[in-house]
């Protein structure tokens, strides 16, 4: 189904599936919209049969007068067409639309759910591409070039079954058309595809080249390079004329094949009438009326045939969407989140000790708010073990430092008892209950050094921890914190714009919401990796204030860089190599003269005041 560093592409009997069970869920609409296009289609043939009844009328040497009803008729029709005809491309848009905007959503709600491990794995330059560019090609076929072919579609046939009402004959005369045209399509399309495909890395190729001269401009000058770089933007552009030539040249040489099945179908239609009518078979207004419903089809068809292609690009598109939907919410080596949301628990606020707010709570719920790792084992998308069978117990309300060195394995230990990551085998229990990745983020919440700062007033971005939270608790929490005096300082207080182009927060600013955003979830464990390493040595002693604030009263689980956290955990777990290799109190461990009074020797090397603490 797919390489191993892309995310899934459904294959093409998934993709109609889907489409199908779509269809079938909006039925009504889909079948009201085809009706209507009948109506549209049907009203559309009517002006040629009436043409075709004014010449016999005419032959017949009618009264003037017989023009009137014959008038009234076509006018009438062309009402009844353009409006059906209208109304139908509207209904068939909105049964797209929908569709497609479902699809949309399920598959930005899929992909926020996609395991971190796969994220990192296909990078999020893929998944991108399809809530974008994918979206907008399927958008673009659902809303204008689906509901045109249908019209033609239906047009086609409609016409042909009223040539063939008229006589067997001419129907048959005007379906010569119909392989003649198959053929021309099934020449143009695999031709066509890798054509546009080299013109678009042309183009792009062509642009990368001239912002890049333009960027380096400088250095340009500098070693007189210019020549040289116009030289090469010279051979670029004339590979993109050449190549947008051969385009073009193609699409006339189909163009060609287009007019040569016109070309044959109308001559047919012309022969049969002529010999109909020699035969008394078929009237000349009969013939005339074949002749003119089928030019009427010239422009529908060569719409239906010229946006061909750009129905193929919309089905690829759908395939890369569908393919992200269908992906199981365990499949890969995680579940389900973000890196980005990793500091807010799935599902929001998790009532301490329970279940309230967890969908699926049940039966099993824990008893406590202790959290318990056993036997814990992983592997980063099926590489080397860095975790070996890990088991580490804090009870509830402690706090535990972990420390170790760089690549021990803390942050993969951590974001296994967050439930970001699954183990490959092993447990993580919450009062006594083992729990699975989904049901433990819950009761767990994790602030790693990446904090996302939300684009939004900062007030909603701490709503996004507990909905509804009024100003007093967002205030309360902030204070807990120590933010809320800068944060009231902002240009718009509270409402200040923060986050991808609004008002900057600094670091430290950042993991201050962090934390208040986890007083607000209120979770019964809380999971601080690095969530203070980042900010100088000042900001880190404010930081660590505030995250001892937020995590009072909870189990706290902290990957501690800087051993002042750790000096004062209830624990020190220390780590090296995948494996826990000492763990007991800050003083114990220095004591006892191992792989912690190593380190806590180090650091005191590096930060002589920090050990006042
Ligand atoms: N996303 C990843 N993909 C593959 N390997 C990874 C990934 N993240 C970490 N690793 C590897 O897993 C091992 C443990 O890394 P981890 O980040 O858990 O260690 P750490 O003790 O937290 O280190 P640090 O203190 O530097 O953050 C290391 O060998 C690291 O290279």
């Amino acid at each position: 189904m797919t390489g191993p560093d892309r995310l899934p592409v459904a294959d093409a009997r998934r993709t109609w599936a889907w489409l199908r069970l779509e269809l079938r869920a909006r039925w009504i609409g889909g079948t009201l919209a085809a009706l209507v296009g009948v109506v549209g289609a049907a009203a559309s043939v009517v002006p040629a049969y009436a043409l075709g009844n004014l010449v016999d009328r005419v032959r017949e040497n009618a009264p003037v007068s017989a023009i009137v009803p014959i008038a009234v008729v076509i006018v009438a029709a062309a009402v009844v067409g353009g409006a059906a005809t209208g109304t139908a491309t509207y209904l068939i848009g909105r049964v797209c639309g929908h569709m497609l905007a479902d699809l949309r959503e399920r598959t930005v709600a899929r992909a926020l759910a996609l395991p971190v491990t796969t994220l990192e794995r296909v990078g999020k330059g893929d998944l991108l591409s399809r809530v974008s560019t994918d979206a907008a090609s399927i958008g673009k076929a659902a809303t204008s070039v689906v509901p045109t072919m249908i019209s033609a579609f239906l047009l086609g046939v409609l016409s042909i079954a009223a040539m063939a009402g008229m006589d067997w004959r001419l129907g048959l005369a005007g379906a010569v058309a119909v392989p003649l045209y198959v053929a021309a399509l099934r020449w143009y399309l695999p031709r066509a595809a890798p054509k546009y495909a080299a013109e678009r890395r042309a183009v792009a190729g062509n642009s990368q080249l001239l912002v890049e001269n333009m960027q380096g401009a400088r250095t340009v000058h500098a070693y007189r390079l210019e020549q040289r770089r116009l030289r090469d933007i010279g051979d670029a552009s004339h590979q993109v004329h050449d190549i947008s030539v051969s385009v073009f040249t193609l699409f006339t040489r189909f163009v060609g094949r287009v007019n040569r099945a016109e070309f044959f179908g109308l001559a047919a239609i012309l022969v049969a009438g002529f010999l109909l009518v020699r035969s008394g078979a078929a009237t000349v207004g009969q013939s005339a009326a074949a002749a003119v419903l089928f030019h009427r089809l010239f422009n529908p068809i060569g719409m239906l045939l010229f946006t061909f292609d750009e129905l193929q690009a919309a089905a690829a598109s759908l395939a890369r969407l569908v393919g992200v939907v269908d992906l199981a919410p365990d499949q890969g080596d995680g579940p389900d989140r973000p890196a980005g949301d990793a500091d807010r628990p799935a599902g929001g606020v998790a009532a301490r000790g329970g279940d309230a707010g967890c969908p699926g709570a049940g039966a099993s719920a824990p008893g406590g708010a202790g959290l318990e790792l056993s036997g814990v084992r992983f592997g980063y998308d099926g590489g080397p073990e860095v975790l070996h069978g890990v088991s580490i117990s804090l009870p509830a309300g402690a706090r535990v430092a972990l420390v170790g060195s760089t690549g021990a394995g803390k942050s993969t230990l951590a974001a296994i008892a967050a439930g970001i990551l699954r183990p490959g085998s092993g447990t993580v229990s919450v009062g006594g209950v083992a729990l699975p990745p989904d049901r433990l983020r819950a009761h767990v919440a994790i602030i790693t050094q990446e904090v996302h700062v939300f684009a939004g007033p900062l007030i909603e971005d701490l709503r996004l921890a507990r909905q509804g939270a009024s100003p007093g608790e967002i205030a309360s929490a902030l204070s807990a914190v120590g933010a809320l005096d800068w944060a009231t300082a902002l240009p718009d207080g509270l409402d200040t714009v923060v986050g991808e182009g609004g008002h900057e927060l600094t670091t430290a600013q950042a993991q201050q919401l962090a934390l208040a955003r986890l007083i607000l979830v209120d979770p019964a464990i809380a999971i601080l990796d690095e969530a203070t390493a980042e900010a100088g040595s000042l900001g880190a002693r404010t930081l660590e204030e505030s995250a001892a604030a937020a995590t009072r009263g909870r189990t706290t689980l902290i990957v501690a860089h800087r051993l002042t956290q750790a000096a004062a955990a209830d624990r020190v777990v220390v780590m090296e190599h995948g494996r826990i290799v000492e763990q007991g109190r800050h003083q114990e461990l220095v004591a006892a003269g191992g792989r912690y009074a190593q380190l806590w020797r180090a650091w005191e090397a590096r930060t002589p005041t920090s050990t006042s603490r």
